[in-house]
């Protein structure tokens, strides 16, 4: 029996997904929280003929304790979206606080879940709920996962327009690094067709993949960023971990988890620095199984790409750490 918890699940994305949660297969029981209109979200969902149990939380009487409870995969994607103008970064005011309440909510009620962060920006509220899970002492980080998958999706599809390719979800294509502007780094080189591009056609794919969520925040005009594909991407994920749970094999997604706990994510620091990188990563019934080192495969080109977004990630991860364990006194 698998019980999946969306935490936002009112929101742009959160209807949607948990729209595609009561399809799975996968899902036994839903529960769905929010601070606004779960109980209402779940009322609708709970009327489609489809096995999973349906249910909605607010705050009030314990919602988030009864929501959590015997959860074993805990998608969030709470928090406020951007509006043109704004950075992810400018969301951190206002969503590092929303996912450190969530996450302590897992500490206490699920805390061997599987936790999926789709809350901006993830290159921070990755690191805040590592360091919240840290302090109840129950962080395991074979189950934290930062979802890039948009990154991954984006990059099939714009790569597919590029090489004149009818079908996009024939492309295989590795992004790594974080999820914000330059920190994102696809890695062409690597894409699987193989594509023949000319250099400037490069420079601008690689920019349209890193910057395709501001295509979506101007196109909304103000009524907020990727939500549909966003709610597509988490579900891609989140079934890839399900798939994994039930036992098939050979399962990989790009993920932005905390190196030093998976296996093989040395490797992979010792090359970027930085504590968390997404790469690919093998997924098994009890989580990452294997973060995959494709850096020493990239091309000079795209070593350029990632130099600048190392600098990008350290800042971010060190201001999601600082939110928690607190900035060190200036001396
Ligand atoms: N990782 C990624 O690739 C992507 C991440 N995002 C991010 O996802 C987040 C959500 O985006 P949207 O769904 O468009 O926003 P939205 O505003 O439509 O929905 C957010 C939902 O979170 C709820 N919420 C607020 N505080 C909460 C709390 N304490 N507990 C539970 N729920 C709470 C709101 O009531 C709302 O229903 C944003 O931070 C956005 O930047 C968006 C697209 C892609
Ligand atoms: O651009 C945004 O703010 C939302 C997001 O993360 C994306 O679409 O990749």
């Amino acid at each position: 029996m698998v019980k999946a918890v969306v935490a936002g699940a009112s929101g742009g994305i959160g209807q949607p997904l948990s729209l595609l949660l009561k399809l799975s297969p996968y899902v036994d029981e839903l529960a769905l929280y929010d601070v606004v209109a779960s109980p209402g979200v779940a009322a609708d969902l709970s009327h489609i003929s489809t096995k999973a149990k349906v249910t909605g939380y607010l705050p009030a009487d314990d919602g988030l304790k009864a929501a959590l409870t015997g959860a074993d995969v805990v998608v969030i994607p709470a928090g406020i979206p951007r509006k043109p103008g704004m950075t992810r970064d400018d969301l951190f005011n206002i969503n590092a606080g929303i996912v450190r309440d969530l996450i302590t909510g897992i500490a206490l009620y699920c805390p061997s879940a599987f936790i999926l962060i789709i809350s901006n920006p993830v290159n921070s509220t990755v690191p805040i709920a590592a360091e919240v899970l840290k302090k109840h002492g129950v962080f395991d980080p074979k189950k934290l996962f930062g979802v890039t998958t948009l990154d991954v999706v984006r990059a099939e599809t714009f790569t597919a327009t590029v090489a004149g390719k009818p079908d996009p979800s024939v492309f295989k294509i590795p992004v790594v690094g974080g999820h914000s502007g330059d920190t994102i780094v696809p890695l062409l080189s690597l894409s699987e067709p193989k594509v023949e591009i000319s250099a400037s056609d490069r420079a601008s794919l690689v920019n349209r993949i890193q910057f395709g969520g501001d295509e979506v925040v101007q196109a909304k005009e103000g009524k907020g960023s990727a939500t549909l594909s966003m709610a597509h991407a988490g579900f891609r994920f989140v079934e890839s971990i399900l798939k994994a749970v039930a036992g098939e094999t050979d399962i990989v997604e790009n993920t932005f988890v905390y190196l030093p706990g998976v296996s093989g994510g040395d490797d992979v620091k010792s090359i970027t620095g930085l504590d968390f990188f997404s790469v690919p990563v093998e997924l098994g019934p009890y989580g990452a199984v294997k973060a995959i080192n494709i850096l020493p495969q990239v091309s000079e080109y795209e070593k350029g790409l990632l130099e600048v977004a190392y600098a990008g990630l350290a800042a971010n991860i060190k201001k999601g750490v600082d939110f928690i364990v607190g900035a060190p006194e200036a001396k």
